[in-house]
């Protein structure tokens, strides 16, 4: 598998199709009326992300995009086939720009989200559409519309809630594939894994995610090693491991390789550093390492950090680890949810086309979902009560950036977005 974690590729919606001129032709009907129909409608492109995908290698490759255009109208009032959407797959975790404004159009953080990226033209209406009384005989009909054009550019950013750091060799991915059902490359040469890699623990009834990614060395900020690119998947982890290597096979002291790797954390983003951080000493296995650790520990927790001691190849301290781990992961995912509204995708500033927007919030769904079961299919009054709730949440803000127009999705609830308020959408 070739890892590629970003891509640039420019999109082109179908064009409608054009609307039909035509008579009707009859035996014994000397002048029949207007009968051309209306042209379809351009198939949409559609960026959705799928969890079997663990890269945007293939997506990298596709340069442009188009999808397929609607048929024209034809006689006896017949609208025009709608073009196919084309459906562009993209791994857990892909952020969507449009790359030519600079703007975030959806994070797709979740399995089977989507949104449509460019939407296909309008079928032209035939000229059935264009009699009146006044001109019976119209012989005009529209041509479809252009579909939107876009330049997306693609980033992947790991979803995970572990994200493990270290200088090489440090035991990073044979610690992921004890605890995890990933199974790295593990070697003992520096820069052995080259790319993230994803794992999946399972325990006590619960799962969380683990990402394993290349080693981290000093000057890895000014591109030394593989320098800092791959830090960006561990960007949206709740909580960074560094593992320190307390065998004695380097130049420098184990706290001072902590130091840099904090050093090269702050380099790239400081905001890595606010992120829960526990330290673990690998290796204890090794007579040495067991020596080592208990200096190593004290130091560090005279400075506040928590310190954990493991040997993947015993199994010493990794359940104790597990558990504090899974304990972080619950109660910061608690915390998550309290700290909604933070809804994805995330609506384009001033958009100008309406579009669909899927919230994925649990917060959002509650609410709408607590409204719903108050008013019991009074519609109007559900409306009402619903854009009161949105207001007072502060979720307004979102929706007054959408053009007029768009679609909200919900859950299994779909609104549209009319300037002040949501209303239900009919089917
Ligand atoms: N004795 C002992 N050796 C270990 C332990 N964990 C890892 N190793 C060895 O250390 C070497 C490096 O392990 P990796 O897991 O590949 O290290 P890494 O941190 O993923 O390295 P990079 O991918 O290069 O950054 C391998 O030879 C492992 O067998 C351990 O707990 N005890
Ligand atoms: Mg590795």
């Amino acid at each position: 598998m070739v890892f590629v974690d970003r891509a640039l590729v420019r999109v082109k919606a179908g064009k409608g199709g054009d609307g039909a001129v035509s008579f009707r032709r009859e035996k014994y009907v000397p002048r029949g009326g207007p009968d051309g129909g209306s042209g379809g409608k351009g198939g949409s492109i559609i960026v959705r992300a799928v969890s079997h995908k663990r890269t945007l290698y293939d997506v990298s490759l596709l340069h442009f995009v188009e999808a397929e255009p609607g048929g024209p109208g034809s006689r006896g009032k017949r609208q025009g086939k709608d073009g196919k959407d084309c459906v562009i797959e993209v791994p857990v975790g892909t952020q969507v720009f449009d790359a030519e404004r600079e703007v975030l159009i959806a994070d797709l953080v979740k399995d089977g989200m989507e949104v449509i990226v460019a939407r296909g033209g309008r079928g032209g209406r035939g000229n059935a559409a264009f009699a009146s009384p006044s001109n019976r005989t119209p012989r005009i009909a529209e041509k479809g519309e252009q579909g939107e054009e876009k330049v997306l550019r693609l980033e992947l950013k790991t979803i995970a809630e572990v994200g493990l750091a270290g200088f090489p060799n440090a035991g990073k991915s044979t610690l992921l594939s004890v605890i995890s059902n990933a199974k790295p490359l593990i070697a003992d040469y520096p820069f052995s894994t080259r790319y993230p890699v994803l794992g999946v623990v399972e325990r006590k009834g619960d799962r969380f995610f683990v990402v394993d990614i290349p080693g981290i060395i000093k000057d890895a900020s000014k591109g030394a090693g593989l320098g800092l690119e791959f830090l960006r998947h561990i960007e949206r982890v709740q909580v960074i491991l560094c593992l320190v290597d307390l065998a004695p096979f380097y130049e420098d002291e184990p706290l001072t390789r902590f130091r840099v790797l904090l050093e090269e954390f702050t380099q790239y983003s400081p905001a890595l550093l606010k992120k829960r951080i526990f330290v673990v000493g690998t290796k204890l296995d090794v007579p040495e390492a067991k020596q080592a650790f208990p200096s190593f520990k004290a130091a560090l927790q005279k400075e506040g950090w928590k310190v954990f001691g493991i040997s993947s190849l015993t199994g010493e301290g990794i359940e104790e680890l597990l558990d504090t781990l899974q304990e972080s992961v619950v109660e910061l995912r608690k915390q998550e949810v309290e700290r909604e509204p933070a809804p994805v995708p995330v609506a384009e500033p001033e958009a100008k086309t309406s579009r669909v927007y899927r919230f994925e919030s649990e917060f959002l769904r509650r609410l709408v979902e607590e409204v719903a079961v108050s008013v019991q299919g009074e519609s109007k009054v559900f409306e009402k009560q619903l854009n009161q709730r949105l207001s007072e949440s502060g979720f307004m803000k979102y929706f007054e950036r959408m053009a007029l127009g768009s679609t909200v999705e919900v859950g299994p609830y779909r609104f549209y977005w009319d300037g002040k308020g949501l209303k239900i959408l009919g089917e």
